[in-house]
C-alpha cells in the first residue's frame, strides 16, 4: 500500500524534510534537511551572503520562504545538482537518527509518496501526477541502507567464523 506523508504533524511526518532533525555536514550543523536543501541553492552565486540567515532560521517555514525569494540569484547550476543536494541531505538524515531510520526500513518496499498539493517535482502535486522526487530519494535512501545493514551483519557472521 502505498505512503503518503506531508506535514510534519501527520503520520510519517518524519519523512518531511520539515521534521525536527538536524544533520552535519561538512562540519556545518543544519537544524532540518530543509535549511540546508534551501541554503544550497545560494552556494557561489552573488546572493551567498543569505546562506548564514537561512541557517539560523528559527523554522523550515522561515528558511523555505527566505530560499523561494525570487528577487535572489540562484546558482547557475541549481537545475542540475538539486536532485543531488536533496539526496546527501535525506540520507545523513536517516543514517544520523536511529529513530526515524527504524521507522524508514519498517515501510519495507512500500511506495512512498510527498503528497504536497502544490509541488510536481518533489511531490505528487494535487493531481498525484508529479515526479515525486522526494519520494523516490528516499527509497533509495531506505535501499542503501538496507544494503549497508546486510553487508555490515555478513561481515560479522564472517568475522566470528
Ligand atoms: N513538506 C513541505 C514542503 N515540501 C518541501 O518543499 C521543498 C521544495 O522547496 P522549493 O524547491 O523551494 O519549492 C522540498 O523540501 C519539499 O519536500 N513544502 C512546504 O511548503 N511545506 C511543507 O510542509
Amino acid at each position: 500500500m502505498t505512503i503518503y506523508f506531508y506535514k510534519v504533524w501527520q503520520p510519517y511526518g518524519c519523512f518531511s524534510n520539515f521534521s525536527p532533525h538536524g544533520i552535519q555536514i561538512q562540519g556545518t550543523y543544519w537544524p532540518t534537511v530543509e535549511h540546508y536543501y534551501q541554503a544550497q541553492k545560494f552556494v557561489g552565486s552573488v546572493d551567498a551572503v543569505i546562506i548564514p540567515t537561512i541557517r539560523a532560521a528559527a523554522t523550515p517555514e522561515e528558511a523555505a520562504a527566505l530560499g523561494r525569494c525570487s528577487t535572489r540569484q540562484l546558482r547557475s547550476d541549481w537545475q542540475v545538482v538539486k536532485t543531488q543536494v536533496m539526496r546527501e541531505a535525506v540520507l545523513k538524515k536517516f543514517l544520523t537518527h536511529a529513530d526515524i531510520r527504524k521507522i524508514l526500513l519498517t515501510t519495507g518496499n512500500e511506495i512512498l509518496v510527498e503528497n504536497s498539493p502544490t509541488d510536481y517535482f518533489w511531490g505528487c502535486g494535487a493531481k498525484t501526477t508529479g515526479q515525486n522526487h522526494l519520494g523516490k530519494i528516499l527509497m533509495s535512501v531506505r535501499e542503501e541502507i538496507r544494503q549497508s545493514l546486510l553487508i555490515s551483519v555478513s561481515t560479522a557472521d564472517y568475522a566470528s567464523e
